[in-house]
């Protein structure tokens, strides 16, 4: 099936001979690999009346929700049918490596299935009432049209996290992926047409965040925004959904703690731990970029992280062997650049990389070389901001209150991990760690089935699990006398 360069917009793909048109570029040689129309607001506002038109009008909300949920199966088959295809267009858009696409999609696939089921299983619920001859009950309604705005680090995964809840529970919507990184969101609106989806119940808008990202946050015609990406990005959307209270939806940054105590099994605590950050070349909100390491082990824990990663091996993503990608453009590699000479300027430690890799094979990419700072405290700049990049900074702890206290000393919540063979240390952690996510003796695992969202500054509200799809649904009570009397006050 041939990639639909073009908005997706009532049912009709649409812009194919718009003036304005944005080059996508492949990270690893800067070639354009695909040319799109450039959306305005025009565009935004034409996919939100379709959008409100098939809410009011048409008749998806009132499917029964088996039959939505059989759609929402279907786009899960046809994902897993066209695995290979949306992977390769993945890793060619972020320069991610094909074994992290075919999981991306692997994982994909799992949250439509989820959803699917979870479709038809709420059938509301019957309240015990205090009034006499009445009944009670509470239904969960779909909020609307729902206005979705993703990032370009994991573009169809966090898209998925959307797109499954919102039409299993038969809203509306719009879609505006990461202007940097659409190919594989256009597949998939492909897919949900190939799936028999009702024109204007998704429609997908290409373009910036400052236009149609604001348009679809502002328009007072959407009901819902649902936001994953920066932190000031997702300041500035709350505010704009102000305009007519939109429900809202907040996925945001995170500079994740992982504490590794000394009684850790050493070996998987190094090999996780590096996993934890370096994956996707730390461009990851769950990164495990604050390493907090125990005292008495952390010389020789960072001596262990420092040789491993002079031996990874940077490159194509299609490249059998490569175990870590390019960054994602030149802009975020310039940005990642500042924040290590930040860290230099701090007086923290550079133990590895900080630098472009010097291997003439990677010249045209966005490469960086893995970094390791030690010496950190929580004073600096560098272990309170995201890097968004391949970044670990280090710090130390005696104790393990000391350990709690670093971890939530910062304005995000998003995740954490704690590395201990004590499960009474670990769970007693877990429970004072301010965070959406703990991970014991693991790291980065995330499922369909259990809720992701970040306490404190990385986020409102929770995607996945069945958090995640109440986040869709309005409550409704609904409240019935049996026997209806005068009241007589007036
Ligand atoms: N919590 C999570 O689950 C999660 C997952 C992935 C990424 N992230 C976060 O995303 C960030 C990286 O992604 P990014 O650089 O694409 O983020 P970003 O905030 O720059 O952009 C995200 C999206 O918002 C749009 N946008 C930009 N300005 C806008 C505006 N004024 N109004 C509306 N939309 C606007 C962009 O076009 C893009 O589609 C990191 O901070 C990362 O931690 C969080
Ligand atoms: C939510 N997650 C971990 C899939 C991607 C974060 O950037």
């Amino acid at each position: 099936m041939k990639l639909q360069l073009q908005h997706y917009i009532n049912g009709k793909w649409v812009g194919k001979d718009s003036e304005n048109t944005r080059d996508i570029v492949n990270p690893y040689n800067q070639e354009i690999i695909a040319t799109v129309p450039e959306g305005d607001e025009s565009d935004a506002k034409a996919a939100i009346a379709a959008a409100r038109e098939a809410f009011d009008n048409g008749e998806w909300a009132d499917t029964p929700a088996t039959e939505r949920g059989a759609v929402v199966r279907k786009i899960a088959e046809l994902i897993e049918r066209d695995k290979e295809e949306l992977a390769y267009l993945e890793s060619l858009d972020t320069g991610k490596t094909m074994e992290e696409s075919r999981g991306d999609m692997d994982d994909i696939a799992g949250v439509f299935r989820y959803y699917a089921e979870l479709a038809d299983k709420d059938g509301g619920e019957l309240i015990d009432s205090p009034v006499s001859n009445s009944i009670s009950r509470v239904v969960r309604e779909p909020v609307g049209v729902c206005g979705q705005i993703t990032p370009w680090n994991y573009p169809l995964l966090q898209a998925s996290w959307k797109l499954a809840p919102a039409l299993a529970t038969g809203n509306t919507l719009i879609m505006k992926p990461s202007e940097i990184t659409p190919l594989t969101t256009i597949k998939a609106f492909q897919l949900m047409e190939e799936a028999g989806v009702p024109a204007g119940v998704v429609n997908l808008v290409l373009g910036s965040g400052a236009t149609i990202g604001a348009e679809l946050s502002s328009n007072e015609d959407v009901d819902l925004i649902s936001f994953t990406g920066g932190i000031v990005t997702g300041k500035k959307i709350m505010q704009a959904a102000s305009s007519n209270v939109k429900k809202l939806a907040l996925e945001l940054g995170g500079k994740n703690p992982n504490i590794i105590f000394a009684d850790a099994d050493f070996d998987i605590a190094v090999d996780q731990a590096l996993n934890g950050v370096f994956f996707h070349a730390g461009q990851i909100c769950s990164a495990g970029t604050r390493l907090i390491v125990e005292e008495s082990i952390h010389d020789e824990f960072v001596q262990a992280l420092v040789e491993r990663v002079k031996k990874f091996k940077l490159g194509s993503g299609f490249n059998e062997g490569t175990q870590m990608g390019p960054l994602i453009s030149a802009e975020h590699r310039a940005k990642v650049e500042k924040y290590v000479e930040t860290g230099i300027n701090e007086g923290a430690t550079l133990a590895v990389g900080g630098k472009r890799p010097e291997d003439p094979e990677l010249q045209k990419g966005f490469f960086y070389l893995p970094t390791i700072f030690t010496d950190c405290t929580t004073d600096m700049t560098i272990v309170q901001e995201e890097a968004f990049g391949p970044v670990i900074t280090v710090e130390k702890f005696s104790s393990e209150k000391e350990a709690v206290k670093l971890s939530n000393d910062s304005i995000y919540g998003l995740a954490g991990g704690v590395w201990t063979k004590d499960i009474a240390k670990a769970e007693r952690c877990a429970a004072k760690m301010r965070m959406g996510t703990v991970w014991i003796n693991d790291f980065n695992l995330y499922f369909p089935h259990a809720p992701w969202g970040g306490y404190k500054q990385s986020g409102i509200g929770r995607e996945l699990g069945k958090l995640g799809i109440e986040e869709y649904t309005e409550t409704k009570h609904i409240f019935q006398n049996l026997k209806p009397e005068p009241i007589n006050w007036f």
